[in-house]
């Protein structure tokens, strides 16, 4: 029978427990050279998700990744997850998911670390001071593509249960793992595999954790919400081969002038989107979260030195706060077939693909997105009468996630945080997309909390990424912290329960 696991005003640790934590927490320190090592070979590792030319890079990740948790003695295996279907219908293998299991004991709570292996491109000629896949220390930050988003929390996780491992010390809970390699763009495939597992991998979890987020300042956090995302291509198809601008110029009707025309009416200046439905949708912010928002710490001026900008869409922080997290936003990330090198090519583009999301957040519907955001673009289009072809897809749609911070698995949260960073964590929700989260709540039925250990300015998806060994280090500490507690007698002191009263809380 399991024991009761439950969340804490009061904990009571035995000396027995006391002692093993501070044996795994000196474990962890005298180990550092060794995880920043590993670290180093899996920032080698090439694993961009969203370049096909890459995917054997992918496929080595992922082996590398399942090779590491058997070796630790788990029970592991490659789950096939089919082909994705590129633009003009060729087939590509998808990378495995990589799932595993340490311990089987009925009597414990089974929690299941979601992660991911893949990467977002990166080259030098970006702009990195330093070679993204050459791991490189500088004051103690870690610089990598993939460091922070997310191979290190991926990895910390790891040394956490091999810390028990190596102190022959029983895991407090059964931990699996769910590592896929597609997540950067749009965890394709993921979905069917939870489906198909729901009653099999998934029947005995608890809950599910997932530390791919990071937090807002100096302060550590806990991430209870994230914004979904709509990713679409807008192609505009012209002339049948590219033209000299000097010799057409000025008699045909350029795609790419097609193409600016139409992305200039998605979102206007002072950051209003004006596709019609897609605001009237946006749930209202509550007094509650204003009032949320309203106490969290967050220095609006080291925010735009951090970034580099004089100015921001808003002034005042709950607006900034809310616009990072809880309300919808278009970005435009690039136009394939458009002229981008060095140089001065004077060229008329036949065919150019515009490459834009849509951040999604309650109560938004992908599949409603898609339409308004498609005949938008077609009206608007229209308007233009211009003789060429466009064509709207969208690749991705991933819905927003949101929990309630209230739940005592963010009770368990802050007492880990607590204890490992000495102060309390901010409750905060996350712009970015991490596309399963929705996925795991809606299949599974199962609790998630987000124990993120990524630092405010670690630059994930931008030039310069980078983990600290502080944070790579005391996030794999507040790892076994939060396993730890499961190992504890915990006292439920709630106003609701004046007695010291055992209840199951990760069901
Ligand atoms: C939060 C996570 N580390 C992340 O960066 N996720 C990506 C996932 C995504 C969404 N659309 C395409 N990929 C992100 O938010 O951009």
């Amino acid at each position: 029978m399991k024991l009761p696991v439950l969340p804490s005003i009061l904990l009571v640790i035995s000396t027995a427990h006391a002692f093993q934590y501070s044996e795994l927490v000196q474990y962890v320190d005298s180990h550092q050279e060794e995880y920043v090592e590993a670290l180093r070979e899996w920032v080698a590792i090439e694993s961009d998700s969203s370049n096909v030319l890459k995917r054997p890079d992918l496929h080595r990740m992922m082996e590398t990744t399942a090779q590491k948790l058997r070796q630790m003695g788990g029970t592991v295996e490659l789950v096939d997850i089919g082909e994705q279907e590129l633009p003009g219908g060729i087939m590509l293998t998808l990378p495995k998911v990589v799932t595993a299991r340490f311990g089987n004991d009925p009597s414990k709570h089974t929690v299941c670390v979601y992660g991911h292996v893949d990467i977002q491109p990166a080259k030098l000629e970006d702009g990195w001071a330093t070679d993204p896949y050459n791991l490189t220390d500088i004051n103690g930050n870690l610089y990598g593509r993939g460091a922070s988003d997310n191979k290190a929390p991926v990895l910390a996780w790891i040394h956490a249960v091999e810390a028990y491992q190596a102190l022959n010390m029983e895991l407090p809970v059964n931990v699996k793992f769910v590592i896929e390699g597609m997540e950067e763009t749009g965890s394709n495939g993921l979905d069917t595999m939870i489906m198909t597992q729901k009653d099999t991998f998934f029947s005995d979890v608890d809950y599910i954790i997932i530390s791919d987020c990071g937090w807002l300042s100096r302060q550590p956090a806990l991430t209870y919400g994230t914004r979904g995302n709509c990713y679409f291509l807008a192609e505009v198809e012209g002339p049948k081969q590219d033209l000299h601008s000097g010799a057409y110029g000025g008699t045909v009707i350029e795609p790419m002038t097609d193409l600016i025309g139409i992305l200039d009416t998605l979102i206007s200046p002072n950051g209003k989107i004006l596709i019609p439905g897609i605001r009237e949708a946006v749930a209202p912010l509550s007094d509650e979260e204003w009032k949320m928002y309203q106490d969290i710490q967050f220095d609006i001026d080291n925010y735009k030195k951090k970034i580099g900008v004089s100015q921001l869409m808003y002034s005042n922080k709950v607006d900034l706060l809310a616009h990072m997290w809880r309300y919808p936003t278009v970005s435009i990330h690039g136009i394939e077939g458009a002229f981008s090198d060095p140089g001065t090519k004077t060229v008329i583009p036949s065919k150019v693909t515009a490459k834009f999301s849509i951040r999604q957040v309650p109560n938004m519907d992908p599949a409603m997105v898609k339409r308004q955001v498609s005949d938008y673009l077609h009206s608007v289009f229209a308007k233009r009468k211009s003789p060429n072809k466009l064509k709207v897809t969208m690749v991705i749609g991933a819905k927003p996630w949101l929990a309630d911070p209230q739940h005592p698995l963010y009770e368990a949260g802050k007492t880990a945080v607590k204890r490992v960073f000495g102060m309390d964590p901010d409750l905060i929700r996350e712009g970015a997309t991490i596309p399963i989260a929705r996925m795991f709540q809606d299949v599974t039925g199962k609790g998630i909390i987000m124990l993120p250990i990524g630092a405010f300015d670690d630059g994930p998806h931008s030039q310069n990424e980078k983990m600290s060994q502080y944070n790579y280090i005391e996030g794999t500490k507040l790892f076994i912290t939060f396993l730890n507690l499961h190992n504890n007698a915990f006292v439920y002191l709630h106003p609701k329960h004046i007695f010291p009263f055992f209840i199951r809380i990760f069901k």
